[in-house]
């Protein structure tokens, strides 16, 4: 089992990265990283620009296939899955959901209609594949109903609502990006994850985002977050990973993060203000 920081999580592990590596060609993005995620938890990945958060996050949710490593999702009384090298549509199915650093909406779609589509293979087992449709069996309407109604809790929970019928597209950046979240939410995952939801944001959208992902895990999923937005993180994560040049060099509580040496030198080293560590406590 990958190494934990010495913290004990109350729910247990939810995902185990165990000695991760991806090469591309002689470049190494992620090197031997292991951590694990809690459940019922938000854990941030960190790291300067390059450091292999996007990569590491492509790995956990079947993107890239890594070139070594464990990847596992634990499941409460049963034999964890084990997602290295699995299709990310099977890795979904796994319960791990994500949203992506660009917006990947269906722009010409309303709102609901993206969420709707999100539950598409529920619906569709619902009709038995088409087979339940010919013999006249009425499990539909009812799944249709359900979906309905989670595609609108999510939208009542993100602010959207009130822009069920718009089209995603014509959506503000701000609101798109929680439409994502939404769609994300409407697959049902145990462990949602998100490539720099904050990222665009204005500060006052960011504390709504804040607000919403501690209201995720308050219904009960787990969070993996990458986000340069160091207000967001070092506010709502439990537990932070930081990444640099590929490594993991260090893993641990918001306050312990922002203290580590070696944290503090990477970011510096990179020197862009934007990713300064200093924050408000
Ligand atoms: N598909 C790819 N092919 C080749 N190299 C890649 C590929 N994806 C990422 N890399 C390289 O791997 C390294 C890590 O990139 P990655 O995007 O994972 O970093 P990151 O921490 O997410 O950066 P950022 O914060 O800028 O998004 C970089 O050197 C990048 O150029």
């Amino acid at each position: 089992m990958a190494p934990d920081s010495g913290r004990p999580a109350p729910g247990g592990v939810i995902l185990e990265v165990d000695g991760l590596t991806m090469r591309f060609g002689g470049l190494t993005a992620v090197s031997h990283v292991s951590f694990t995620a809690a459940r019922g938890e938000i854990t941030a990945v960190i790291g300067p620009n390059g450091a292999g958060k996007t990569t590491l996050f492509n790995c956990i949710t079947g993107f890239y296939r890594p070139s070594s490593g464990a990847i596992r999702l634990h499941r409460p009384g049963g034999p964890p899955a084990e997602l290295h090298g699995l299709p990310g549509y099977r890795i979904a199915r796994a319960g791990v959901a994500r949203t992506f650093q660009n917006i990947r909406l269906f722009p010409g779609m309303t709102a609901l209609e993206n969420l709707l589509v999100a539950q598409h293979n529920k619906l569709m087992a619902a009709t038995g594949f088409g087979i339940g449709a010919v013999l006249g069996l009425s499990r539909y309407p009812r799944a249709e109903r359900e979906a309905i109604g989670l595609a609108r809790h999510w939208l009542s929970a993100t602010n959207l609502l009130d822009r069920a019928d718009d089209p995603a597209g014509a959506l503000p950046y701000g609101a798109q990006r929680r439409l994502e979240i939404a769609r994300a939410m409407c697959t049902e995952p145990a462990l949602l994850c998100l490539d720099e939801p904050a990222a665009g944001l204005n500060p006052r959208e960011s504390e709504e985002l804040a607000r919403l992902l501690l209201d995720i895990r308050g219904q009960g999923t787990s969070l993996l977050l990458i986000e340069h937005d160091m207000g967001v993180v070092m506010t709502i994560s439990d537990r932070v990973v930081v990444l640099d040049h590929g490594k993991l060099i260090a893993d641990g509580a918001p306050a312990a993060i922002r203290a580590d040496q070696k944290v503090i030198a990477a970011y510096l080293g990179e020197g862009e203000e934007d990713e300064d560590l200093e924050v408000e406590a």
